[in-house]
């Protein structure tokens, strides 16, 4: 049982066409179904204590894993009772379900135990639940001190995070082989609590990777503030929101970061202020130019916004400047480019998809060749060449005015610092929620962007 950040994210189809090169190579698939049997009662057991555990089982091999489970839970000592929804299908599933010699209690019927462990689905869902299996289902998750989902809770789409059902939420989820989105994309990945790997022997590899804590090394000893990384954040209507993002990229690490625009009154005497002009734009220092955080939507800020599109600086594009840009301008610049839009923003600028938001994200990152952060309780990371990131959701108080001019000036300082931008984003996004985990509640996002510095340690 280990976490899941930094491990790859894979759909269903790819790990069937894992499961499948495993079994090419010869380990069977009745192998591989004891593997995570065996790490699921072991998970069970260690979470559980002595408490009777009811696993429900379902007829794919979802519900084969159950089967393995209970019959290694029952010959290790705790109280085991089994029920299931279909006779099992699968040849695999037949065979596990062998192992259990108990009794197998109709779902409909049992009664509730203390711990409930689902192996009703998996990735092999394929349509909504029955309502008399999700009725079940919540009786017993509802009458349980631990609910634990056997990959995924049952009902959850793999792939695209949709929930098939009225389902409840589960305290833990073991992903088997390797995460799926939908334990890191909303609605479902709030019904899946903490998702705990368990590796099963099959090689996993994808575009995709679950957040990780960034390895930002202290500087090299030689440091000076360039070599740190020089971010210019362009100042607009609302002054506050460029001087927080500036504050952020100060306490993310960067070495030095001007204010482009008017004075700001009672700005940290640390922050520089220069005129934005195309001669500070063309700084060869500067590392990362931001815009977008306060700027405004009205002609001055088109003009101000046609200025940093035409250096060929690496640029963040952030708040009301995805207002005003368009995929197509940004597709020949020459330099690096990050967007940081949330949910409203992103439709803006890409117009409503009805795909998931790692599809949108990732589609929407090769038509304007950016790197994007699509923000939200799921943010997801994207680049154009098709690599993306998913970070588990962060603490819901990041639900604050002025928390994404914190997170636009942290990835501002990772890109000055001279990370890809994939890793630039991947790295203020994680800084961003660990400052957040460190503050707790009720916080404002001045203490979010101070808070940078010791996320950062
Ligand atoms: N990937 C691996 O390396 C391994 C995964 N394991 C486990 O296997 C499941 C996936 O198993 P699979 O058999 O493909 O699928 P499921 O167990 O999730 O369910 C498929 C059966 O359920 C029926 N089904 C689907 N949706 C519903 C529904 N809403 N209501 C009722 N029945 C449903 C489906 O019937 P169809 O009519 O759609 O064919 C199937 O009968 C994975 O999640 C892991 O837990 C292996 O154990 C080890 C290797
Ligand atoms: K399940």
């Amino acid at each position: 049982m280990i976490p899941i950040a930094g491990t790859a994210v894979l759909t269903a189809a790819q790990m069937r066409a894992a499961e499948e090169k495993a079994i090419a190579a010869g380990t069977g698939v009745d192998t591989l179904m004891q593997r995570a049997g065996a790490g699921v009662a072991d998970a069970v057991r260690r979470l559980a204590g002595v408490n009777e555990v009811l696993v429900l089982c379902g007829p794919g091999n979802n519900g084969g894993d159950g089967y393995v489970a209970a019959a290694r839970l029952h010959a290790a000592g705790p109280s085991v009772r089994v029920a299931a929804s279909a006779e099992p299908r699968t040849p695999a599933a037949i065979a596990a379900r062998a192992l259990w010699t108990g009794a197998v209690e109709p779902l409909a019927t049992a009664a509730p135990a203390p711990v409930v462990v689902d192996a009703l689905f998996g990735t092999g869902l394929s349509r909504a639940l029955d309502t008399d299996v999700s009725t079940a289902l919540n009786r017993f998750v509802s009458h349980a001190n631990l609910a634990i989902a056997v990959d995924l809770p049952s009902g959850i789409a793999t792939d695209d995070g949709a929930l098939l059902g009225d389902l409840p939420a589960f305290h833990v989820t073991l992903a088997l082989g390797a995460a799926k989105p939908a334990h890191l994309l909303q609605p479902s990945a709030v019904h899946c609590g903490a998702v705990r790997l368990l590796p099963i022997g099959v090689t996993t590899d994808s575009d995709v990777r679950v957040l990780s804590r960034p390895d930002l090394p202290a500087p090299a000893i030689d440091a000076h503030k360039f070599t740190r990384g020089m971010v210019a954040v362009i100042r607009g209507r609302m002054a506050g929101a460029a001087q927080l993002a500036a504050q952020a990229a100060m306490h993310a690490g960067a070495g030095y970061v001007e204010i482009l625009g008017a004075t700001i009154p009672g700005a940290p005497h640390a922050l520089v202020r220069r005129r934005c002009d195309d001669s500070a734009l063309a700084d060869p220092r500067i590392g990362a130019v931001l815009i977008g955080p306060g700027l405004g939507r009205d002609d001055a800020a088109r003009a101000l916004l046609d200025q940093a599109l035409a250096t060929d600086r690496p640029l963040v594009i952030d708040g009301d400047a995805l207002h005003l840009v368009t995929p197509e301008r940004l597709h020949g610049r020459p330099a690096e480019t990050i967007l940081t839009p949330h949910a409203g923003e992103f439709a803006a600028l890409f117009a409503a998809s009805d795909t998931d938001k790692l599809t949108a994200a990732r589609a929407a990152a090769t038509r304007a060749n950016a790197t994007i952060v699509f923000k939200g309780p799921d943010t997801v990371i994207a680049a154009a060449d098709g690599r993306a990131v998913l970070s588990p959701a962060a603490s819901s108080w990041l639900s604050t005015a002025g928390s994404g001019d914190v997170l636009a000036g942290a990835i501002a300082a990772m890109l000055a610092g001279g990370g890809t931008p994939l890793d630039a984003a991947a790295a203020g996004v994680w800084l961003h929620g660990e400052a957040a985990r460190r503050l707790g509640p009720a916080f404002i996002a001045d203490d979010l962007a101070e808070a940078l510095t010791g996320a950062r340690a």
